[in-house]
Parts: C-alpha cells; structure tokens; sequence
C-alpha cells in the first residue's frame, strides 16, 4: 500500500495562515506504525478476550460507555445498548415506568444499590429494532464534570448483565443486527475521525450509503445475470428457453465489467481524500525548502539556517487547504556527501519523494538564474535532476505520470509537480531575472519565503491541483474510499473478464456461471453481506469507545 495506515490519535496543530485558505490539520493519520495496525490504539489489541473474534457479537450481555469525548464539558452522554438497557434506565432512575420512546425526560439519576443521588439530568429510551444498534438502548445526558461521569459509570457496572464497551461495540452490534452495511459503518468511522470540509462530505455520503447502494445495485445486476444462466443451465436442453439469452446476459457483463474498471480508474481520488495527499518538498541544499515549509505552516516546524545540509530527518506537517488535507513534508536537501548521516536524510529524501502525490522542487531562482543563457533548459535540468528519482513529469510536459508499478500503482494514478524558485528578493534585475519575476513561465512559482512575495499563487497553484487530484466528493457517484475496496473490485473485475473469456457461441455456461457468482462474493464482501467476519476487527478497530 502506498500510504501508511494512520493512528487516529489527535494531533492538534496551530492554525497556519499564509493564505486564508490554510489551516492546521491536526492529521491524525500520521505515523501508523504496523504495531498500530495489530493492535488497538491504546496497544490492546481490539476484540481478543471474549470470543467476538469472529463478529459474532454476544447479543446477551448489554454494554455502556460514555459516548460524548473525555474531557470536562457541560454535558456528558452515557449510552446503554442491549437487552439489559430497560432494567438499567429503571434503576439508574428509581422509575417504575419508562419514559415515552425517543422523548427526553428529566431524571433524578441515582446509584441503583444504594440510592444514592447522584445528578439531575435526561433521559432517553430508544426501544430495538428502530435504534442506532438495532437493540433495546437508552442514553443519559447527564453534567460532563468527571466525578459525574465516573460515579454513574460506576454504577451502570454495577448493574447485573451489563460491561463496559469496547472500542467500536456500538457499531458493531448496528452491523450485526443490520442497521448499517459495512460501508457505511467505514464511512461513520470516516465522519468521526473527518478534520476537514471534503473528508466530512466524503465521509458522510459513504455513511448515508450512496457508495453501498452503488454495489447493492451491481450486485443485483450480476445475481439477474446468474439467474438466466442457471436457467439456461437447467432449461436449454428441454428447449424451454427463449433464445440470445446468454448473448443478453454477455452484453450486460461487458456493461458491467466497463462501469467497474471506469469506478477503479478514479486516481485514487476517495482514498487520496480519506489520507490526506501527500505533498512532498525537495530540492537541492540551501534552495529554502525548510523555510517554504515554515511559511506554509507558519510556525519553526523545521530548522532554517544559512549551513547546507541542515535538514535530516523528514519533517512533517498537516494542512487543511481549503476544505482539503494534505500531508506536506521537508526533506534532506539533494546533493553528493560522504556523511553516512546526510547520506541517510537524502536517501529518506528519495524515498518520500517517490511516495508523493504531488512534488514541490524547491530551487534557488539566484542559482538558476546566474550566468545562465537559456533559462528555461537549465530550469527544466535543475528540476529534472531532482525528480528523476521520482518519476515525474517535468514542468515543462505536465502530462499525468503514472506511479511506478511497485507502489501498487495503475495506469490511472496521476503525480504532479510544480518548481518553485525561491529568493527572487535577491533577484537583481537583468534580462534572465527580470523573467523569472514576471512569472513568465507556466508551472513555475516564483516566491520570497523572506517576504512573503508569491506564496499566494503558489498555494493556488497547489490547491488547484489538490483539488483536481481528489475530485468533488459529492459529485457523480461515490469514490471508493480504502484499499479494502479495490482489492475486493479488482478481484470482481477478474471474474467480470473470466466471464468474458469464456463467453462466445461455445459458451460453457457451468464455468461462467461459477465466474458470475465469484464476482458477486467479491462485492458482497465489500458491503458485509458476504462473509465478513475476518475484516471485522480491522474495521472496528479505529472506532472510538462508545461509538
Ligand atoms: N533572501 C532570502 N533568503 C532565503 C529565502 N528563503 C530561504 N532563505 C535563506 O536561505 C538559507 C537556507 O534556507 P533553508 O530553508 O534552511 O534551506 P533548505 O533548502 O531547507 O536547506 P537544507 O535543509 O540545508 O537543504 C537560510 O539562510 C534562509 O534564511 C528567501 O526567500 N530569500
Ligand atoms: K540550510
Ligand atoms: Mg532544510
């Protein structure tokens, strides 16, 4: 896979302003390691101790968990879910009678053992099947204070037939009792963890099921098709079948089998959105590439200074660029060195450049401008040189470039780049420089990250791309959104083509039939309606507790 999994712990970075358009992104996906990927969060590892391995939920106990964030507000949720939610809402009440389902009524909430007061607050009870679980549920709002909170947790654990919840249990138990395909319990996890404009429209478009009822519908598509050729199957020989039925079932795939691969070849866009693009700087030593950072993010993320080969280690940070996030780092500046240590920065320099959606070349518009007859070819050279490692299109083709193949790369997954030459204060103004300022080539950004000068038009440029690469989240049909997806369509598109290879007047019906029914464990897996037990935990995992 291309980009890391990401933690989902908070990150919350200062806001950045070099244009109104930038914000901090806090850019929780940073830094998963695989440790995180086998593990829960918080390093426990998710759903190991009571059997629920296989998805299979123990609808017989009941769980609670405190459903609003940890920390001290006017009001706290504390949610129950399961067979036990009516005793616990009595007790916890001192009530004979339920209040009316989804209404809220004021409570005194009292410690069922001992009858202890402990707040005043509402209540809620959301009778199954019509709740978020499916199960008999209710909530308690209650004041956020932490000894409120912990004292009426304290008292639903005392209460026969309930347990704490783990990460996810809520969801989980919608999913089982099927409130919401698998889908879109991906896209509520998306909505909870969105941090800015378009990973939440993304997001919640996925949770309201549009990328689901995409699937579903395929799905019904591929089962009309397996019908008729069961039926010509078991019928053909009695002659009770109408003619050219395999020949409408052959064209219906080939339709099929285009929609699938034209939903494949989308550039990444819905999993580019869902992970922030990454956007990486590199360039030639002292070029300004640590101070372009700097005054994207505006704030000292990495050391400046006048000695070639400051930067080592990559240093990263998150941006939300108009509604759109983005994962911008500095790298080692490129240059020949026998310092084991700047030999290591360069070749993480490397590496993260050919991991990059989009490459920012950083030059010095000084060096390139000294002495220099043909402008443009020694900008062309300069930037080249620094991306041929990477594969780029040079500035002057901005053709789309493929991504080499041993980054899981398609045909369809486009990387741009744009140069920047930096220092054009410094410009004196002849003939050569005089160009440079008058921002005469297109592509190529010049900019003073000491004044400032330009970094609108460069974060324009950048946004346009940006936006480009990750498309309108809600328009046309919904992207798929995570590598889980396009393994499962891509092994569907397989079979679609089996299908198609084996079609034609000698057609063996058996075989295609069995290729039709292939495709459709494939997307029945994506939206759970197919054996999706194993990924349960994978998907659950990144759920917050009482979620
Ligand atoms: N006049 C002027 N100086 C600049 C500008 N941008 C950066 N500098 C200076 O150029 C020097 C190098 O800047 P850095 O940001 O450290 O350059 P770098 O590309 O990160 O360098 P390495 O990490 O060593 O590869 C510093 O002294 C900066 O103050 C600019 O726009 N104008
Ligand atoms: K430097
Ligand atoms: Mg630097």
């Amino acid at each position: 896979m291309m980009t890391p999994g990401f933690a989902r712990h908070r990150r919350v970075w200062p806001s950045a302003a070099a244009v109104a358009a930038v914000r901090g992104w806090s850019g929780s996906q940073l830094h998963r390691t695989p440790a995180d990927d086998r593990n829960g969060r918080d390093g426990r590892s998710a759903w190991m101790d009571d059997g629920r391995r296989n998805g299979r939920g123990d609808s017989s106990s009941s769980v609670f968990a405190l459903s609003s964030g940890g920390c001290r507000a006017g009001v706290a949720v504390l949610r129950v879910s399961g067979p036990h939610a009516a005793a616990a809402l009595l007790r916890m009440t001192g009530a004979r009678a339920l209040p009316r389902p989804r209404h809220a009524a004021l409570r005194r909430i009292v410690n069922p053992l001992s009858g202890e007061a402990l707040d005043r607050g509402l209540v809620l009870w959301f009778p199954g099947p019509n709740s978020f679980t499916g199960e008999d549920s209710c909530e308690f709002q209650v004041h956020g204070g932490p000894a409120v909170v912990s004292a009426v947790l304290r008292a639903l654990g005392e209460i026969e037939g309930l347990r704490p919840a783990e990460a996810g249990d809520f969801t989980k138990r919608a999913f089982q009792n099927g409130r919401l395909e698998l889908t879109e319990v991906e896209g509520l996890g998306d909505l909870i963890h969105a941090e800015t404009e378009a990973q939440r429209r993304q997001a919640l478009r996925q949770m309201e099921g549009d990328l689901g009822r995409l699937y579903s519908a395929w799905s019904d598509r591929l089962k009309q098709c397996l019908a008729h050729v069961e039926a010509y199957i078991d019928f053909s020989e009695d002659d009770n079948i109408e003619d050219g039925v395999l020949q409408r079932v052959e064209a219906e795939v080939l339709r099929l089998s285009a929609e699938v691969s034209a939903h494949l070849r989308d550039g990444r866009q819905g999993e580019r959105l869902r992970s922030g693009l990454q956007v990486v700087i590199a360039g030639p030593t002292n070029a300004g590439k640590s101070s372009l950072l700097n005054a994207l993010c505006q704030r000292p993320a990495a050391i400046v200074s006048p000695i070639a080969g400051t930067t080592r280690d990559v240093v990263e940070t998150a941006l939300d660029l108009a509604g759109y996030p983005i994962v911008l780092s500095d790298t080692a500046g490129l240059r020949p060195s026998l310092d084991p240590v700047e030999q290591e920065g360069i070749r993480r320099a490397r590496q993260r450049l050919r991991q990059a959606d989009i490459a920012v070349v950083v030059l010095d518009a000084t060096e390139v401008a000294r002495g220099s007859r043909d402008l443009e070819a020694t900008l062309l050279a300069r930037a080249q040189s620094i991306l041929d490692d990477g594969d780029f299109a040079t500035p002057a083709t901005p053709a789309l470039v493929p991504l080499p193949p041993e980054e899981g790369g398609q045909a369809s997954e486009h990387r741009e780049c744009i140069v920047v030459l930096n220092k054009v204060d410094l410009l004196q103004r002849d003939a050569a420089e005089a160009r440079i300022g008058q921002r005469a080539m297109p592509g190529v950004c010049a900019v003073s990250c000491q004044t400032e000068e330009g970094l609108d038009e460069f974060l324009r440029l950048l946004k346009e791309k940006v936006e480009k690469m990750c498309g309108d989240p809600l328009s046309g049909n919904a992207s798929l959104t995570q590598a889980r997806h396009r393994t499962l369509l891509g092994g569907c598109a397989a079979a679609l083509s089996d299908f198609l290879a084996t079609s034609g007047p000698a057609m063996d019906a058996v075989l295609g039939a069995e290729h039709l029914r292939s495709a459709m464990r494939q997307l029945g897996r994506i939206t759970g309606r197919v054996g999706a037990e194993d990924i349960l935990d994978v998907i659950f995992r990144d759920f917050c507790i009482g979620k």
